[in-house]
């Protein structure tokens, strides 16, 4: 508590676990809590990272401050001796888009994953202490979905041994990368290898961009911001970029060559590296984001729960208090989904950490049998946790009536800040499209005697699945996590060969692909959700101490599949995995959850461990003191400095008198 009276204390009262032990669950273990706690607050406590008035700030006051913040947050970083973990936590907790995210998110990462050993000595060392600053430059005016129909050229000179990279057309132009616009000295840049009048694909190049001594860019370099973005304030801290290049030279060995190398008479030699890993940035920064997903979405419950219990409306009787919103069923079943899912998506974002290390171990050791389900389960969970979470925002501000609407409820500056998550890193469609290919080419294997692994180990029993019929006789029945799975795993599998038989009527294949990818995407879905669903259900096997947490987490298990059961029941139904008479059981039980849920919800929400200065909401303040907040909030508007606006002789005056002499 950050001090006063707690309006929201009975709330917390009405709690049935232990809130500090759920707070280690929720941040992974004793040590991440720990440290999460501690920067947290160092960052709340530091009036230097205060994010008032930013909704209200011009941009170039805006970004100017941002720029103040960051060179701020690396100074204590350095006075602390913040270690690694450390230091990435108090970025979080500043919570401000900067292009300190694309250095360190992707910048680094890109020489990490695809340079050689010599590359990154003499690389990192110059990033890491930030004597170079860097940007990840893909995306083009013309192309960003399309990697490989990028247009940039990097064409070998054997004269002089170097690159020459160029923009040959208007949509060449690099568009889009954060941190480009005005920060960055240097850049990842993609673009076409062309050796001996040959193309190569698309590769990463180390690109000097601005000078070090007065960071004008470099010659035949045109850089600048690509303008305002949606939103105020939101993401429009970040300078977003465009660069063009005119025949810029750059030394041979700033091409990134672990998977490729151009030999110093121009050959181009493959290594045992498959070429799938120059996109492994974008690997790595998808599994970050499905981890993000679940922080963006639990601040928005957060701040709807809190307020859904402080808001009060109709039912009064005999002059008693009014009915607390978060009482209707009807609030209930919008807000605990949600609820749910948060907590459903820090546990898959869990998982996909421990996989995306996993991978990577392995591929140093030259093992690259795990990538494609590192890039299937990376792309399909990216795109299916910041789609439920951008509307999840939406739905919370919602949930909050007309106060959700004011930027002081935090709402419209998260959700403007988050939406481009669906489109970032791979716009959701075309990642989904990417993991129906591989789920159709898993069901074209099935009876080759290759058995599908990891997350599609399930077509595995094909036969079975095929066969399934569901036997729920009674609400109960559904609260068993081995029959919900059986239930999710038979609805995908069936979604998936559905759309197998259904390619398989097409002479050309791709044809049929383009035809059936709304139905595919739906199969994606579906496959997604079973990994979610089977992520919650592992983790409640682990051991799980604090009174009453396992048991709350296995009421929100049950919230979580029961309402994605209910939301998507024509599934279920049309591919007769479970009967009308069980959907209709299982929407029962999903009602007795949300009453479980309703005593729980304000200490579910405050497990999160959210300062106030991180939520950023009047709505959400940990104290419930909405309403005086609220009103004091409102005077601090610009528009409130003076009684009679801007204006008024100019053009409220005449409006008036013109009105009155009409009257006369
Ligand atoms: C409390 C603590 C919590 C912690 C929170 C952490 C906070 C972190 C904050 C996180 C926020 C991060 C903020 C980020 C800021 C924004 C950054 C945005 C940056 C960008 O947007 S960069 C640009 C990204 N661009 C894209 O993603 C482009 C999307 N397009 C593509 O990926 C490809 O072009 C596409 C769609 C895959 C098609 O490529 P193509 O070459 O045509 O490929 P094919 O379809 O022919 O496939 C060929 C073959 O390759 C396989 N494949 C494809 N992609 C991959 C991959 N990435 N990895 C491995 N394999 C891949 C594919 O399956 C095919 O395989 P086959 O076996 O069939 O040959
Ligand atoms: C805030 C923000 C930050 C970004 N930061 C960076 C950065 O740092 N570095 C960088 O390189 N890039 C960055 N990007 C670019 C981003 O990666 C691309 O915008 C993204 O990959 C989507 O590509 P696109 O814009 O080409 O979309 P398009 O592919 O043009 O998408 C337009 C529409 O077409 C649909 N579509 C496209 N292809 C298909 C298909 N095959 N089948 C069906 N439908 C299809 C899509 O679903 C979408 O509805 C950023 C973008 C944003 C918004």
């Amino acid at each position: 508590m950050e001090g006063g009276v707690d309006y929201l204390a009975d709330e917390r009262k009405k709690a049935e676990f232990d809130v500090q032990q759920m707070k280690i669950v929720w941040a992974g273990s004793h040590h991440t809590f720990e440290i999460s706690d501690r920067i947290s607050k160092l960052v709340a406590n530091d009036p230097a990272f205060s994010k008032d008035e930013r909704t209200m700030l011009p941009r170039k006051e805006l970004f100017k401050n941002t720029l103040r913040k960051a060179s701020y947050a690396w100074k204590r970083i350095n006075d602390l001796h913040l270690s690694e973990e450390e230091a990435s936590q108090l970025r979080f907790y500043v919570d401000e888009p900067a292009f300190t995210d694309l250095h360190w998110g992707m910048f680094i990462p890109a020489i990490k994953g695809q340079g050689t050993d010599e590359q990154q000595k003499k690389w990192l060392p110059l990033a890491y202490k930030m004597q170079i600053i860097g940007c990840y430059a893909q995306t083009e005016l013309g192309h960003g979905s399309n990697v490989q129909g990028l247009e940039t050229t990097a064409t070998f000179d054997p004269q002089t041994d170097e690159f020459v990279i160029h923009s040959p057309t208007l949509t060449s132009s690099k568009w889009w990368p954060g941190g480009l616009g005005k920060v960055s000295t240097h850049g990842v840049v993609y673009a076409r290898l062309i050796t001996d009048g040959q193309e190569h694909g698309i590769h990463g190049f180390i690109v000097q961009l601005r000078r070090l001594e007065d960071h004008r860019p470099l010659p035949g370099i045109i850089i600048g911001d690509i303008g305002m973005k949606f939103g105020n304030g939101a993401y429009n801290t970040m300078d977003n970029g465009v660069l063009r290049f005119d025949h810029v030279r750059i030394p041979r060995d700033q091409m990134l060559m672990r998977v490729s190398q151009v030999t110093r008479d121009g050959k181009v030699v493959q290594s045992d590296v498959p070429r799938q890993l120059v996109y492994g940035t974008m690997v790595y920064v998808r599994q970050t984001i499905v981890q993000d997903a679940s922080c963006a979405l639990s601040r928005a419950v957060c701040i709807a729960t809190r307020y859904s219990a402080v808001r009060r409306q109709f039912g009064s009787h005999n002059g008693g208090p009014e009915t607390q919103v978060i009482d209707y069923k009807t609030q209930q079943s919008r807000l605990f989904p949600l609820l749910a899912s948060a907590y459903a998506f820090r546990f898959v974002g869990e998982w996909l950490k421990w996989l995306y290390t996993d991978v990577t171990q392995r591929l140093q050791a030259n093992d690259f049998s795990t990538l494609p389900e590192a890039h299937a389960c990376t792309a399909g969970l990216k795109s299916l946790t910041t789609s439920v979470t951008a509307d999840g925002i939406e739905e919370c501000r919602k949930l909050c009536g007309g106060h959700g609407y004011l930027c002081t409820s935090g709402l419209p500056e998260l959700f403007a800040v988050y939406v481009p998550a669906c489109t970032y890193e791979g716009d959701n469609i075309v990642l989904m499209l990417q993991v129906a290919r591989i789920l159709m080419k898993t069901v074209s294997q099935l009876g080759s005697g290759k058995l599908p692994v990891g997350t599609m180990a399930y077509m595995g029993r094909i036969e079975h699945l095929l066969q399934y019929r569901c036997n729920v006789q009674k609400a109960e029945d559904w609260l068993n996590p081995a029959i919900v799975l059986e239930a999710f795993e038979a609805r995908a599998a069936r979604m998936s060969v559905s759309c197998a038989k259904k390619l398989s009527k097409f002479a050309n294949p791709e044809e049929g692909f383009a035809e059936l990818s709304a139905d595919l995407v739906e199969a994606v879905v579906a496959h997604c959700q079973l990994i979610v669903v089977s992520k919650f259900i592992e983790k409640l096997q682990q051991d799980i101490p604090g009174k009453g947490v396992k048991q709350q987490l296995k009421v929100l298990c049950g919230v979580y599949y029961l309402f994605l059961l209910h939301k998507h029941q024509g599934d279920f139904l049309a591919t007769s995995c479970v009967t009308p008479k069980q959907a209709s059981l299982a929407n029962d039980q999903l009602r007795v959850l949300y009453s479980q849920v309703r005593p729980n919800a304000i200490a579910l929400v405050d497990a999160f461990n959210y300062t106030d200065h991180f939520l950023g909401s009047i709505l959400g303040r940990y104290d419930g003191n909405v309403y005086p907040k609220l009103y004091e909030a409102a005077w601090k508007d610009p528009l409130n400095d003076s009684v009679v606006p801007d204006g008024y002789h100019q053009y409220i005056r005449p409006l008036l008198k013109q009105q009155r002499s009409a009257k006369l």
